[in-house]
């Protein structure tokens, strides 16, 4: 057995190793309307112009910028370009086209004048305001064949997809979603809607580590729980096809820590604890080639571990060019203590205050308080032996 002392890493080590131990999925090929929210694994360059055309960013009249100038002004009207079937002649000086957004603008005409600013009787139209060559967008502005307009590791957003499709693609490539098992340990973990004896707990970790594998784009798994019996950890895990495992409990130093003794034993240990708070006794490593990050089983410990160490190592394996997490500065309401040695991710609640972001302790300070877990949407983030007092700016992740 590997040995059972382990130095303690900071978050940001184990965020490394983390992601060093999670394999790279593969990629799939996705129409777009399956595509929401997936990560590119592929750069895309556009495969048209866009406009394809200068067309007309008003409904109104094209016309010569030299001849509209001086307004009123009287122009004739020779003809009308619509959006799809353009005006087939040229605009001569003293002629203009009837034009609507997106048509084409004619040939000779190098300005739009908007149909607010216009009188129009017969094929006699009255310029009350002067044309503006600005309402021309021209061809390429938005994109030109052979550019880049999405990056490898951008999830794909709405407005993504729509310059996906607006540059040519029907399809894009993406990453599969890692299959990630969950597995509850701990003989006094019950399911939800059986009686309760004391001592026991409804297993709530399984539902949240199962919505936050949803929120990251991840395939969650559930496994059958398994007892403190390392025998029934190993069989549950037979024929589940996962890329990565997450456990929860058993990691700590109790003698039926079982996930901490199948990876000290059988497996390969990266690291077990973390200077971390909540989340001290996090675990990761491999067992018979498969990733294993095992989460303390105290229930905040389990999702605040999930937020500040996997899913930052799931971004950084996936190289994601958004960050894993908004970061702000606020006024700390109250005061938030400092651990030693430790980082420490207060549950708060953020809010503005005029216009300044306010943060507020939600007195729910140990790990098996999931209501404060529940009503937090911030985590004080307080470096070891750094304080923060009330009135002081704190760092905030907005969650
Ligand atoms: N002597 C020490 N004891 C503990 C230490 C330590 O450093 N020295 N660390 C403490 C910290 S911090 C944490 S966090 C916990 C982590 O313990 P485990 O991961 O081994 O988890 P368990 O002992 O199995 O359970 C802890 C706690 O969580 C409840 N639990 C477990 N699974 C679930 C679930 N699926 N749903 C809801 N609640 C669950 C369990 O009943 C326990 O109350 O260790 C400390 N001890
Ligand atoms: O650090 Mo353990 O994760 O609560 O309380």
């Amino acid at each position: 057995m590997q040995r059972l002392h382990r130095q303690q890493i900071d978050l940001e080590e184990a965020i490394h190793l983390l992601k060093d131990t999670l394999p790279l999925p593969g990629t799939e090929i996705l129409p777009l309307t399956q595509a929401a929210g997936r990560v590119l694994s592929h750069a895309l360059a556009a495969t048209v112009d866009h406009p394809s055309v200068d067309d007309s960013a008003m409904d109104g009249i094209a016309c010569r910028l030299q001849d509209s100038q001086n307004t009123p002004v009287i122009l004739k009207l020779v003809g009308e370009s619509r959006a799809g079937e353009g005006f087939s002649g040229i605009v001569s000086p003293g002629e203009c086209v009837r034009i609507y957004t997106g048509a084409p603008v004619p040939e000779g005409a190098d300005a739009i004048c908007k149909v607010e600013d216009l009188q129009i009787e017969g094929d006699q139209v009255t310029l009350l305001h002067p044309a503006r060559s600005q309402d021309i967008r021209h061809r390429g502005s938005d994109f030109q064949t052979g550019q880049l307009g999405l990056q490898k590791g951008d999830v794909l957003s709405a407005a993504r997809l729509a310059l996906a499709a607006s540059m040519g693609h029907r399809e894009v490539q993406v990453y599969r979603k890692l299959r990630v098992g969950i597995l509850s340990t701990g003989d006094e973990v019950i399911e939800v809607g059986e009686p309760l004896s004391p001592g026991q707990v409804y297993d709530s970790n399984k539902y949240g580590l199962y919505a936050q594998l949803l929120e990251l784009g991840l395939e969650p798994v559930l496994l059958p729980h398994a007892t403190d019996h390392i025998e029934k950890v190993k069989e549950n895990l037979k024929n589940a096809d996962l890329d990565v495992l997450l456990t929860s409990g058993g990691v700590s130093m109790g003698n039926y820590d079982i996930v901490r003794d199948l990876l000290f034993s059988e497996g390969e240990v990266k690291f077990w604890k973390v200077n971390l708070r909540p989340g001290g006794p996090a675990l990761c490593g491999l067992w018979q080639s498969l990733p294993v990050l095992g989460l303390p089983g105290n229930p905040v410990s389990a999702l605040v571990v999930f937020e500040v160490l996997f899913k930052p190592a799931v971004f950084a394996l996936l190289e994601r060019t958004d960050p894993p997490h908004r970061r702000v500065k606020a006024r700390a309401g109250k005061a938030f203590k400092a651990v030693p040695r430790k980082t420490a991710y207060w549950r708060a609640r953020l809010s503005f205050e005029g216009a300044e972001l306010v943060v507020q302790d939600l007195n729910a300070p140990l790990s098996n308080m999931l209501r404060g877990l529940a009503w937090a949407n911030a985590l004080v983030v307080v470096q070891p032996g750094a304080g923060i007092e009330a009135g002081d700016l704190a760092e905030v992740i907005w969650l």
